[in-house]
């Protein structure tokens, strides 16, 4: 069955060459990507497969129409992951990015194009078109984004240990919220943290000081607050991700300005820890991400059990306190 799109049947606002690509994943989860003709615009670059939507077609007719042309197989299974309006010095695009989940057939380059099947992790070793970074950065990360329960000062050994058993289930990206433990607290807990996230191939962001994040080398997590008062983006490495909290379409800008590598965007329901707070609903979480180019988590009311419908709405996932922390 083919997932539709919150805004299929919508015309493309942009004046760019729409086209349709698609991240096809096996059951190792490694993605399938193409050499692009040496000829062809962005020639010799590796591509996720794709190509224009014709003028009659609609974003899955025109998936549709490209798999099987170019590598013969049947998308099932299907979500929305980015749309990137990108501006080459020679041509503007729009990139519709879709998740196949589940196809028909065995990918083969029907048009004479090398294909390989390549770890998320070692994408950063293929050279793609500049418009293409954001996409490998959504396929890197997971869809569920675990946002740590306040720890209780002196119960750090609990807290890890739930951490550990979270992180044995499977969550790979986390962020160690702790606004009410000092520096020397936080620091310690940040330090037992990144091991164990380490040791587990999990991503860590730091909710602190920047400085903390670049000098412990994880990710650093912005509140809308620190997002609203930082002018530039602060100094990471390469491979430590910066990532935000926002609430509204003028926090969004100012992410994007910062360069974030990921965003949450909530209220989406209402949620027993912000319970003054309005919620979004999905239908407007989606109009506020539309060609955002960074994967955007769904906050607020998530549970485990949102995770296909915020998808739907091209959510990268959904983040979360408890439903995450103690399911
Ligand atoms: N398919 C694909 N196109 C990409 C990617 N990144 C990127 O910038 N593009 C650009 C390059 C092209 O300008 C455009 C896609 O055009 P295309 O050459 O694949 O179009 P097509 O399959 O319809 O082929 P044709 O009709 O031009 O022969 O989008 C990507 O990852 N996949
Ligand atoms: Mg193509």
């Amino acid at each position: 069955m083919i997932e539709s799109d919150p805004f299929a049947g919508l015309r493309v606002e942009s004046d760019g060459v729409h086209v349709a690509v698609a991240v096809i994943r096996d059951g190792q989860g490694r993605v399938l990507i193409a050499r692009r003709a040496p000829h062809a615009h962005q020639g010799g670059r590796w591509e996720f497969p794709g190509g224009k939507v014709e003028p009659d077609e609609d974003i899955h007719a025109a998936l549709r129409r490209e798999l099987r042309e170019e590598l013969g197989i049947v998308p099932r299974r299907m979500f929305p992951l980015l749309r990137i309006a990108h501006r080459y010095p020679e041509k503007k695009v729009l990139l519709d990015v879709w998740d196949i989940l589940a196809f028909d057939g065995e990918p083969t380059g029907r048009e004479g194009q090398p294909l390989r099947w390549v770890a998320p992790a070692a994408l950063e070793e293929y050279r793609f078109p500049d418009a293409n970074n954001p996409i490998v950065r959504a396929v890197r990360l997971p869809h569920q984004y675990l946002i740590s329960p306040q720890p209780v000062p002196g119960a750090e050994r609990d807290f890890l240990r739930q951490l550990q058993h979270r992180l044995l289930a499977g969550i790979r990206l986390v962020q160690l919220r702790a606004h009410d433990l000092d520096d020397d607290e936080y620091t310690r807990l940040a330090e037992q943290c990144r091991e164990l996230c380490q040791r587990h191939g999990a991503l860590l962001q730091l909710n602190r000081d920047p400085g903390l994040a670049a000098q412990l080398g994880t990710g650093l997590h912005l509140t809308s607050r620190r997002l609203n008062s930082v002018s530039t983006r602060p100094a990471l490495a390469s491979g430590q991700l910066l990532s935000a909290s926002c609430h509204d379409a003028l926090e969004l800008d100012r992410a994007e300005a910062l360069q974030v590598d990921f965003c949450v965007l909530g209220p989406v329901e209402r949620t027993a820890s912000h319970p003054g707070a309005e919620p979004l609903g999905f239908p407007a979480f989606a109009e506020l991400i539309r060609n955002r180019p960074f994967p955007v988590f769904a906050l607020g009311g998530m549970r485990a059990t949102h995770l296909d419908i915020a998808r739907y709405h091209r959510a990268q996932g959904i983040a979360a306190i408890s439903a995450l922390w103690s399911p």
